[in-house]
């Protein structure tokens, strides 16, 4: 199967009008939209997610954060998805993003950056489950051969 990344646009994402912007960023680059959903997550769900990040000093601010509002959680299949989807997101602190990035040209401080993106394939497999129990859409893109060679 091709590679799939999870993207979770964020409740400051949502409340900001990005939604489109977003999405049409991974569109307009060739990604597929493989699952799409509107969704506002409890504390322990939340905090199953960040996992990872339990012990950091932030991780009761990010979890805060992440159940404030509705999020749009995705799944976006594309040759090399989770690496080049975390370069259309950028650094993690956005002062630190490039322009032309998502973080770089929409948020400014670390704890309000707009969007999440998995950092690795294992991450994304774990993440896609988590999310999307039900499994991604399956469809396969007409455009397909003018995107791929
Ligand atoms: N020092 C910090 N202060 C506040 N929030 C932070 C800090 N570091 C990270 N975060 C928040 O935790 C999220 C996860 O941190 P991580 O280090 O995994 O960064 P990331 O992989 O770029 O982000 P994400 O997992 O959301 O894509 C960040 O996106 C940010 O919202």
């Amino acid at each position: 199967m091709a590679e799939q990344t999870f993207i979770m646009i964020k409740p400051d994402g949502v409340q900001r009008g990005l939604v489109g912007e977003i999405i049409s960023r991974f569109e307009k680059k060739g990604f597929y939209l493989k699952g799409l959903k509107l969704i506002t997550v409890d504390r322990p769900f939340a905090e199953r997610h960040y996992a990872d990040l339990s012990a950091k000093p932030f991780f009761n601010g990010l979890v805060e954060y992440i159940i404030s509002g509705p999020v749009v959680a995705m799944v976006w299949e594309g040759k090399g998805v989770v690496a080049t989807g975390r370069k259309l997101i950028g650094a993690t602190n956005p002062l630190a993003s490039e322009p032309g990035t998502i973080r770089g040209d929409f948020a400014i401080d670390i704890g309000r950056n707009v969007i999440h993106g998995s950092d690795s394939v294992e991450s994304a497999t774990k993440e896609i489950a988590l999310w999307f129990p039900e499994g991604p859409a399956n469809w396969q893109s007409s455009l397909h051969s003018w995107i791929y060679e």
